[in-house]
């Protein structure tokens, strides 16, 4: 997949009917990175370079701005503290997690009604801890707002992959709810293997994925059976999630992936998350429903779908802060 916003209606239209056919059957799959997606090499090696560094801090910096300081679940997560996995013993992973950040967006911050939890403040390490902290602030948010661009550029080929106006979107992501996550998985070694993250589907539209050249992500064919989707160079891997599932009525499929555990070398990847915006009303997409295939779901706000995931995510016993019914998480 090389073109994004093409100029050449033509070539839009050939580009959509790939991601069609992509999302129909598998709901994953592989975008250009540099080419005419204006994200550049330095922006994302400055990013993963970023990520090292933070992810190699001692304890002290990393807690100073863990998840449990924010109302909005943003900031550091620890080794195992989320679980995707039945055993319950938690993803061998680190993050740290960002929205849109009101440096980058002033406008968009106590918009809709739920603004906490689609906006509001991120959780930055202090210069006074870490006298990498505003290189590290100003890389991450490089790449946020570049991705941001991306994947707002990518709503009208998912809308002409679905017979609908090209803008059909555009009105519904103009305060997009996107959470970005910085992703360390540490090598194992000897220790008995623990999902680096266990199976599940995202929440959202669809997710950019960034990985790194250790191989360890995997997705589910329509038969349940885990394919590697291996790490090739220079590319995005972009899944559809769940809200774009129910949107269009499982006429896209948003799939099962997980992350094996690595046992010999750290891995790092960077997903964001694209949602639309929280009062958006998601009546089924027109071009998705007929007498043939009634709408499946209740018609919802975005927001109050993302609530209702999350409260399932909690009933299951994920520990949130203070507040967690009002917080984003993965
Ligand atoms: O690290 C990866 O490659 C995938 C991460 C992922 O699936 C997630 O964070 O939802
Ligand atoms: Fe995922």
């Amino acid at each position: 997949m090389t073109d994004a916003a093409h100029p050449d209606p033509a070539r839009r239209r050939a580009v959509a009917a790939e991601i069609r056919a992509a999302c129909l059957n598998q709901g994953f799959f592989y975008r250009a990175t540099f080419k005419n997606h204006g994200v550049s090499r330095d922006v994302v090696d400055a990013a993963f370079g970023q990520s090292h560094a933070f992810f190699g801090l001692g304890e002290e910096v990393k807690r100073s701005i863990d998840i449990s300081k924010s109302s909005n679940f943003r900031g550091f997560m620890a080794l195992q503290t989320e679980s995707h996995d039945s055993t319950g013993k938690g993803d061998y992973h680190e993050a740290f997690n960002l929205g849109l950040d009101p440096s980058l967006a002033p406008d968009s911050m106590g918009v809709g009604r739920d603004s906490k939890l689609q906006h509001g403040e991120n959780l930055w390490p202090e210069a006074e801890m870490w006298d990498g902290a505003a290189q590290f602030k100003s890389a991450t948010l490089a790449y946020y707002s570049a991705i941001l661009a991306l994947g707002q550029r990518l709503f009208p080929l998912i809308a002409l992959a679905l017979d609908l106006p090209e803008d059909f979107f555009s009105d519904k992501i103009q305060h997009p709810a996107a959470i970005m996550r910085l992703l360390f998985y540490p090598a194992l070694g000897a220790a008995e293997p623990i999902p680096g993250i266990g199976a599940h589907t995202d929440f959202e539209c669809f997710t950019i994925l960034k990985q790194d050249d250790v191989p360890a992500l995997q997705v589910a064919n329509r038969r349940g059976e885990w394919l590697d989707a291996p790490c090739i160079p220079d590319t995005f891997v972009v899944n559809i999630g769940d809200q774009l599932a129910r949107w269009t009525n499982d006429i896209f499929v948003s799939t099962r992936h997980r992350v094996l555990a690595t046992p010999d070398r750290d891995r790092y990847s960077i997903p964001f998350f694209f949602g639309c915006d929280h009062d958006v009303v998601m009546h089924p997409i027109p071009t998705c429903v007929s007498a043939d295939r009634p709408n499946r779901y209740e018609v919802m706000t975005a927001g109050d779908y993302v609530h209702q995931r999350l409260s399932e995510v909690y009933a299951a016993g994920l520990k949130g802060p203070e507040g967690a019914e009002k917080v984003e998480a993965k």
